[in-house]
């Protein structure tokens, strides 16, 4: 008895040893250490501080940055949209070295050197994990896995967005746009002055959320009422969050904050399994549950014919739709919104592009054809991309020891990508980076900026997005369809003040002043 005792007291105390040794290695040997080589290698950056790294530095800042207000015409936003980056960078210099806690953090504004990241091909640099919070918000879908699983989904949801199947998704986008235009003309002609103030960000999240719905998933806004409202709560939260400090293991305490997180988490599952169950319910007899990407899906998780053999089950279909209901609605209705910004103050491209759209639309509802023929929309959206690009940086994992250009980027250190300082990069875009001038798009995106891949509004790569054709018809249909219908001006009470809530949103709402628009009685 007293020798398993003294066996069990030894064996408790190594554990405690090596639990302590590893804490110790990870909190405060490995900076120490990796601060020490990468200055070595003239990389520097905030100080590292015990578990928190520069995430208390970082959250000051960004808290700061959100008490300012820019001018309306400046398109200057890095210092309040990645004011850690900006202010770090003038101190440190470009490439800098930070701690989301105790992860070292590498940060490259090189296009070339994104490239060799983003365009890996043998998995050395992955999608980092995400926190609880993120996971629930956007699903541990195709988005956020790597490896044979990411392949294997990847397969599965690419063919929804097939060129054949984009034609038909036009389609059925027109009459939720039609519906928010006709609230809007009643609105405007209800009005004494014929002319009506509406935040558009609140009104294009609604309309995005209902054509995802509606193409997607065969399903319509009010259904996946319940879903969106629940993601919407969530990403204020994650927001919110973001740069909290994870103590291991917290996230399964039954804190307040745990708690509403996972109600909503709860929320949002329940009613995409409500969809899925109607979608299964009312197939035919012949197993058909139709050839959008919940049908895709289904069909997946019911057959073992793809070619890896794994199947979808119905929890893997639930964390798809979320990445499909988040990823395919937020990101297109902030472009939206910052386009019709744009253009409120750039009156001159506003006219341009509605004689555009008039010309190759008339009054008609675009189709696929006709909006291959607005290049001038084309242009402007792709200015709106690079000045207000919805993913404002993106992150990967190095998952062995990496020689990235000149640097040494160790196992498991996140290398950053900030796309909004790379979308406006002097040394790239030239003098007027951070004008708005579509023009530098009339020769295609690769000629737009002195390096072929300054512009990665979508990605780059393997990971690029599945979504982006779908995205870019989807915004020009509305952006044609707005043109056709009113013209439109910013209201003098707009504050400008982007802000990166996961996505970059205008934090105050964009107020936009709508008259019925004299070119047409659409
Ligand atoms: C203008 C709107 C959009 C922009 C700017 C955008 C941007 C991006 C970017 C930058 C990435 C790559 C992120 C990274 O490499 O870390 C991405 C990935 C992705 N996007 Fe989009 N996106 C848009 C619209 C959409 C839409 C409408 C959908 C769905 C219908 C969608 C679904 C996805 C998915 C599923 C991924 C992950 C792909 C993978 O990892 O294989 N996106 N998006």
């Amino acid at each position: 008895m007293g020798y398993d005792v003294g066996i069990f007291m030894v064996a408790l105390t190594v554990l405690v040893v090596s639990k302590i040794w590893r804490l110790v290695k990870i909190s405060i040997w490995k900076p120490y250490a990796l601060t020490r080589s990468f200055r070595r290698q003239g990389v520097s950056g905030p100080p590292y501080y015990l578990f928190s790294g520069s995430l208390n530095d970082w959250k000051r800042l960004k808290m700061d940055a959100t008490q300012t207000v820019l001018d309306t015409n400046s398109n200057d936003i890095t210092p309040r949209v990645l004011p850690h980056y900006h202010k770090w960078c003038q101190q440190y210099g470009e490439t800098i070295l930070y701690w989301y806690g105790t992860r070292p953090v590498v940060c490259i504004a090189d296009p070339e050197l994104t490239k060799q990241v983003l365009s890996n091909k043998f998995g050395f640099y992955v999608k980092p994990k995400c926190s609880p919070a993120i996971e629930a918000l956007t699903g541990k879908g195709v988005a956020i896995v790597n490896g044979q699983e990411w392949v294997t989904r990847r397969r599965i949801v690419n063919p929804a967005f097939s060129v054949d199947k984009l034609k038909v998704m036009v389609k059925r986008m027109a009459p939720c746009i039609v519906s928010m235009l006709d609230e809007w003309r009643n609105q405007v002609n209800a009005a004494e002055d014929q002319s009506k103030t509406i935040e558009i960000n609140e009104e294009f999240r609604k309309l995005t959320s209902d054509i995802i719905a509606h193409t997607a998933f065969g399903s319509s806004y009010s259904r996946g009422k319940e879903a969106f409202e629940a993601q919407n709560e969530l990403q204020h939260y994650c927001a919110a969050s973001v740069l909290d400090v994870l103590v291991p293991g917290s996230h399964y305490l039954p804190t307040a904050s745990n708690r509403q997180l996972w109600k909503l988490d709860r929320k949002i599952r329940n009613s995409l399994r409500q969809i899925i169950k109607s979608r299964l319910d009312s197939a035919s007899s012949d197993c058909n549950y139709g050839d959008d990407l919940l049908g895709l899906m289904i069909e997946a998780s019911e057959t073992d014919q793809n070619k890896d053999g794994l199947k979808l089950n119905m929890d893997d279909i639930v964390e798809e739709c979320k990445t499909f209901f988040f990823a395919g609605h937020e990101t297109s209705s902030n472009v939206l919104t910052w386009t019709i910004f744009l253009l409120s103050i750039h009156q001159d491209w506003q006219t341009k592009l509605r004689q555009e759209v008039l010309e190759e639309c008339g009054s008609k509802i675009p189709d696929s054809d006709m909006l291959a023929r607005l290049k001038l929309v084309h242009m402007v959206l792709l200015e709106v991309l690079r000045l207000y690009c919805p993913v404002v940086e993106t992150f990967r994992e190095a998952t062995k020891d990496m020689k990235l250009g000149d640097l040494m980027i160790p196992k498991e250190s996140w290398v950053c990508i900030p796309i909004t300082e790379l979308h406006r990069s002097k040394k790239y875009w030239g003098q007027d980076a951070n004008e708005f001038n579509p023009s530098r798009f009339a020769n295609g995106i690769s000629k737009a900026a002195k390096h072929p891949n300054a512009f990665i509004a979508f990605g780059m790569g393997p990971r690029t997005c599945v979504g982006q054709n779908f995205a870019m018809l989807e915004v020009k249909t509305v952006i044609a369809m707005i043109l056709q219908r009113f013209s439109f001006s910013i209201s003098p009470d707009y504050k400008h003040a982007p802000i990166d809530n996961i996505a970059l949103q205008p934090q105050f709402g964009i107020p936009i002043i709508f008259k019925t628009s004299p070119s047409g009685n659409i």
